[in-house]
């Protein structure tokens, strides 16, 4: 029986329109100022620093850490430090009204029927838990943070190495077999299905023929009887 359930975002709760279109230019336009400005502020200087580790560049200038990540955003590398310094800017953004969290129309009412079922909810993200916070609690359907037990992002772990989910299991106390992860992304799918996880892809675009996991196209065509034994 299926005790959690674990939702990736982008792509699957949430439009990678939103995303790509709203959310990374508003950061990408801000980025330059922000490490300028508020470098000495400890989050900065705490995402700064664990830039510098990621990439080796010990003594790098702020110049240098800026335009480290501004490939990184054209190459949309998920790098911890970026996805720090990403949610610290969309915090601004949310907080001001200039946008609200994409989720797709079938996904609240879906989870809260997860919820009186139960069933535990979390995020696994490559977006930050700030910014996993901030598009739930600020999204187009209200806060939805009171639906959600837990979030992870890639401090855990990368979402196509096996070993990340193993780690997720364990923080929240429960065998592989009995947690559901969704996911639009086949590879992030095969390596929660290597940690004895079940799964189901979401298709919000063109179907994956490359995929092995079952497919859908809305939350509410996941029936959590399908996986008593
Ligand atoms: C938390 S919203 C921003 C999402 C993001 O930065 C990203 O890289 C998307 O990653 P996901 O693991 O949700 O596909
Ligand atoms: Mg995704």
């Amino acid at each position: 029986m299926i005790q959690a359930i674990v939702t990736d975002i982008e792509g699957t709760t949430s439009d990678i329109r939103f995303v790509h279109n709203v959310l990374f230019p508003y950061a990408r336009a801000r980025l330059a100022e922000t490490v300028r400005r508020q470098a000495h502020s400890e989050e900065i200087a705490q995402a700064l620093q664990a830039l510098r580790q990621e990439t080796g560049q010990s003594d790098a200038s702020s110049d240098a850490l800026i335009a480290t990540l501004l490939r990184f955003m054209d190459e949309d590398r998920k790098s911890t430090a970026l996805k720090l310094l990403q949610g610290i800017i969309w915090r601004g953004g949310y907080q001001n009204g200039d946008f609200h969290g994409h989720v797709y129309a079938d996904v609240a009412p879906q989870l809260t029927e997860w919820r009186r079922q139960g069933v535990r909810l979390f995020v696994y993200s490559s977006g930050s838990v700030e910014a996993q916070t901030l598009l739930f609690g600020h999204s187009e359907a209200g806060d939805l943070r009171p639906l959600f037990s837990g979030y992870f992002d890639t401090r855990v772990g990368a979402k196509r190495e096996s070993a990340s989910y193993h780690a997720i299991a364990g923080e929240i106390d429960l065998p592989g077999g009995q947690v559901l992860f969704l996911s639009d992304i086949h590879q992030e799918l095969d390596a929660a299905q290597q940690a004895g996880w079940h799964t189901r892809q979401l298709i919000r675009g063109p179907a994956d023929a490359a995929s092995r996991h079952i497919q859908v196209t809305r939350f509410d065509q996941i029936n959590l009887r399908e996986f008593c034994q």
